[in-house]
């Protein structure tokens, strides 16, 4: 049972309308099984009160007659025994174990938790009114789909214990209005009546503050008299109510407001007059052969998105590696603070379980190599990939992709300098990447990539502009593809990073001297050029200004005339030299 995710499986959820569907028809024919016995009961009812219509008004008569005595004995002997057998006997006990077996198929709380939560989500990020939400309008789109009284009085539940109690009145006052009196008795089954909507409805308006309107509605909805109004009231004033459970409210640090308004259809995109469209024809020679479609989203920080990168083909592989990882990574636990940060299933990808065929080799190959191609940076992050599906209301709370501080991953690789993501399918509605800061909203579109940097390209600080978040989905599921590209997997910075710490020692080594000297002299010149056309104007005039601070001319030749001399000195052969060998001293 734990494997069952109801949320992002389509297969799952497709298995909760065929377990519905098999307990319908069980149903059905526990329904039919009564019916015989109603009919049957008819019947005998009807073939027993014959005769005694006979006999009405001429009883001495009709009982003279031994024909009409002997079978009115012989029946109350013994008929009304076995009828007594054939009435308590239950019906359709074949059907009723049925049910009670498929009891442990059914959801379980945390699944109804799960999707209650969803809702929750969807009718925040997109400021959906209960009454809306109820017959299925959400965020300008009318779906074929609507919410019963029972499932709003849930709704109203989870906000009344998240301590919403404006919103849980709405969600009552909802429920109240789609209960008829003709579902009374149905209701009654599932133990749902009219009073329990009506207490907890006066319940919100004492802790709004509004003895009256709570008077109110014990009279009308739960039929109190005055006294038991009274009592009720005192009560509650007194001693609060202990048949609700309280968790603490969250929904700011959940969705923050700043970040629904742009989740919504009725965000407009800000005009973006400096940015602009084309074919990214420069980052790697490989583009000039195979350019993508490149659409500069911002600036600062610099992000751009690539249209038609992956093949369906390739979408379709990608999916079919990373399935059978994902792993069900809903937060449960309401004690596990960040619970509510992200609902999604996550699979590093591709792990020990991928399967080494060709096919799959040579398509991590290609990803591997369009994240460097697309970014200009040394992608070298073939185990870090991470495949993410959203399953409905699956959302991600605005966050920082860097860690910002020191774990083992940070140590080792540094920290991430630049997101790359991939989505591989197109969600109908709902599922955006969503930068609030920058009051930018990203489409999931199949075979788009998305690429940042979330360090600042001048001081290399942690650039907070990058915060981001993921709204809710709608409808369907999302499937992205997220990359990482660590500070230290870009190689020109690696050498510093070396000699972090033991600078004197690193550079007292004439290698190491000369490669820096060399590297500063020509590598940033080329760079510069290499890469003007696509980082944003800031760094590269950054760029340009410290340009005057770099060696001379003359300072490379005086580095290379050493080297040169210690080469002859010492009779180093140039192989030698190459990898650290020098006068048998072998340097690092
Ligand atoms: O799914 C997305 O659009 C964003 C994912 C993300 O922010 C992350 O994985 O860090
Ligand atoms: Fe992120």
């Amino acid at each position: 049972h734990l494997e069952i995710n109801y949320m992002t499986l389509p297969t799952h959820k497709q298995k909760l309308l065929e377990i519905d569907l098999e307990l319908i028809g069980n149903l059905e024919r526990f329904v039919n099984k009564l019916q015989e016995k109603i009919d049957t009961l008819q019947r005998l009812a009807d073939e027993i009160r014959q005769p005694l219509i006979e006999a009405e008004g001429r009883e001495e008569e009709y009982l003279g007659n031994p024909l009409n005595s002997f079978p009115l004995l012989r029946h109350l002997y013994s008929d009304w025994d076995l009828l007594e057998e054939f009435i308590a006997n239950q019906v359709g006990q074949e059907q009723i174990d049925f049910l009670k077996e498929k009891l442990s198929e059914l959801p379980l709380p945390k699944d109804l938790s799960a999707a209650t939560e969803a809702i929750y989500r969807i009718e925040l990020a997109y400021g959906v009114k209960p009454f809306d939400l109820a017959k299925g309008l959400i965020d300008g789109v009318q779906y074929d789909a609507k919410l019963s009284s029972l499932d709003c009085y849930v709704m109203a539940t989870h906000h009344f214990r998240l301590g919403d109690y404006a919103k849980a009145s709405q969600w009552l006052t909802v429920a109240l209005s789609l209960m008829n009196p003709s579902d009374m008795k149905i209701n009654s089954v599932f133990k749902y009546q009219r009073t329990d909507v009506g207490l907890m409805l006066a319940r919100c308006f004492l802790e709004m503050g509004s003895e009256r309107e709570a008077r109110y509605v014990l009279s009308k909805e739960v039929n109190m008299t005055t006294e038991e109004i009274d009592v009720k009231i005192k009560q509650l004033q007194l001693v609060g109510d202990d048949s609700y459970q309280h968790q603490k409210y969250v929904p700011d640090h959940l969705l923050p407001e700043g970040f629904n308004a742009i989740c919504q259809s009725s965000h407009k995109p800000k005009p973006t007059k400096h940015l602009y469209c084309r074919y990214n024809t420069t980052t790697t020679p490989f583009l000039r052969l195979a350019p993508f479609r490149m659409e500069e989203l911002s600036l600062n920080p610099y992000m751009v998105a690539y249209h038609n990168v992956l093949s369906d083909e390739e979408i379709r592989q990608l999916n079919r590696m990373s399935a059978p990882l994902l792993k069900k990574a809903f937060p449960v636990s309401a004690v596990d603070i960040d619970y509510d940060v992200r609902t999604v299933d996550t699979a590093w990808f591709p792990n020990s379980e991928t399967p080494h065929t060709k096919e799959n080799d040579r398509l991590i190959k290609r990803i591997v190599n369009i994240v460097s191609d697309l970014t200009g940076l040394n992608a070298d992050v073939a185990d870090s990939f991470q495949a993410v599906r959203y399953g409905f209301g699956g959302h991600y709370s605005p966050h920082h992709d860097y860690f910002n501080e020191s774990i083992h991953q940070t140590a080792v690789n540094g920290d991430r300098l630049a997101t790359v993501l991939f989505y591989l399918n197109t969600v109908k509605h709902g599922g955006a990447t969503v930068f609030p800061l920058l009051n930018l909203k990203v489409p999931a579109e199949k075979g788009k990539v998305l690429f940042w940097y979330n360090l600042d390209g001048e001081s290399l600080d942690f650039d907070e502009n990058t915060e981001h978040g993921v709204c809710p989905v709608v409808d369907g599921i999302k499937l992205v593809l997220a990359s990482w590209i660590n500070e230290l997997a870009d190689e020109i910075r690696q050498p510093l990073i070396e000699a972090e710490g033991r600078q004197e020692e690193y550079l007292g080594n004439p290698l190491n001297s000369f490669t820096l000297l060399r590297h500063l002299y020509s590598d940033w010149d080329l760079l510069e050029e290499f890469i003007a056309n696509q980082v944003g104007q800031e760094q590269i005039d950054f760029l340009k200004e410290k340009l005057s601070e770099l060696p001379l001319p003359k300072d490379l030749s005086a580095a290379t005339e050493a080297i040169y001399r210690i080469e002859l000195a010492y009779g180093v052969k140039p192989s030698d030299l190459a990898k650290g060998l020098i006068d048998g001293v072998q340097y690092e």
